[in-house]
């Protein structure tokens, strides 16, 4: 399969949901545009939107779909249904309009478990909520797997400067065939990207969360101090990490959750290709490969470590020393 037709169809789906963030975050109130799911994290009007546009987009009746949200806290809350359904319409002008069933229907595709070996996309609708809040970085990230393998990604960073006259990336990677950055808004042509080529350690930058609790910052400080980077980390909110290494604004991005926290693929899947087709590598803090393989979660692994390839070695064998 070459996946050309799904890569151009994810593209264009991710352009549409990024400047529809974008509205979103601007006219976004903190006070009233945020429900605290379960786990005590946040979900906005935005990561609904986003979800159903996406999935409602993509569905042809022939994929599976794993995706962040679902539509129970949306039905207990009839305003922001109402905003996420006007919301959703009016980025899909000349479409017939989505009801608010249909709307709570197609974020709930997104509830597939995973773990087999059918066609499935994998979704982040807004990854790094916090950053979003903040008015910061945040990130759709869009994946597709075939048989449990991660085929094609594309990020959406609506924050993320493309140029110095120009806000907004798209990054896209299809297995095999290199990554690319993009403006949303389409004003330049695709560009190329390769990780930072740099061997020297003096001119390497870490990247990681900005939330510390979801990474251990100690950890990461010790281990950039076991390499000799000298350099302060460059923190950045969601996968928008992932397209920034790719592209060599930094070297190495580390994660180190808190013990027995289980990744959700979707954090990881998209920015997993972008960096390797980007000539970079992607593992788990102790150097195995990322299995998306397994279902919603990622099991039997602690941490992530991503490196424009040349300081890969170097950064496991100071985490091993850590632990
Ligand atoms: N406790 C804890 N530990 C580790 N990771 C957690 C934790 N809580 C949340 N998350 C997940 O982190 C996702 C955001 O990614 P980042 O940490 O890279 O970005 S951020 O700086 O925190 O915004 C974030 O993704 P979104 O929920 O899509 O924003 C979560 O899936
Ligand atoms: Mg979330
Ligand atoms: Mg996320
Ligand atoms: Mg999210």
């Amino acid at each position: 399969m070459n996946y050309e037709d799904f890569l151009q169809s994810a593209i264009s789906v991710v352009r549409v949901a990024s400047s529809m963030s974008k509205t979103v975050q601007k006219r976004f109130r903190q006070e009233t545009g945020t429900l605290s799911k379960m786990d005590t994290s946040p979900v906005t009007v935005a990561d609904f939107a986003v979800q159903a546009l996406i999935l409602s987009e993509l569905d042809d009746g022939t994929f599976k779909f794993i995706a962040e949200e679902t539509s129970a806290q949306l039905k207990e809350n009839s305003d922001l249904l109402k905003d996420v359904t006007d919301t959703v319409n009016s980025a899909l002008p000349g479409r017939p309009q989505l009801s608010e069933n249909q709307i709570c229907g197609a974020i709930d595709l997104g509830s597939y478990g995973g773990g087999d070996s059918l066609l499935t996309w994998v979704l982040d609708p807004v990854d790094g909520t916090k950053g979003f809040m903040r008015m910061q970085q945040y990130c759709i990230a869009l994946g597709l797997l075939d048989r449990g393998k991660v085929v094609l990604g594309v990020l959406g960073c609506p924050n993320l400067p493309f140029d110095a006259t120009r806000t907004g990336c798209v990054f896209y990677a299809k297995r095999g065939s290199g990554a690319f950055c993009v403006p949303v808004d389409g004003t330049h042509a695709p560009r190329q990207i390769k990780v930072s080529p740099t061997e020297d350690v003096s001119d390497c930058r870490f990247m990681e969360s900005v939330e510390s609790a979801h990474s251990s910052f100690e950890q990461s400080a010790k281990i950039a101090s076991i390499l000799g980077v000298k350099e302060p980390p460059l923190r950045m909110d969601s996968q928008c990490k992932y397209g920034a290494l790719a592209r060599g604004d930094g070297q190495i991005y580390m994660r180190f959750p808190r013990a027995g926290y289980e990744e959700n693929i979707w954090d990881h899947a998209a920015g997993s290709v972008v960096i390797e087709e980007a000539g970079g590598t992607v593992t788990d803090g102790i150097g195995h490969p990322l299995d998306f393989g397994l279902g919603r979660k990622m099991k039997n692994q602690r941490g992530i470590v991503a490196t424009n390839g040349v300081f890969h070695e170097a950064v496991i064998s100071a985490v091993k020393e850590v632990l």
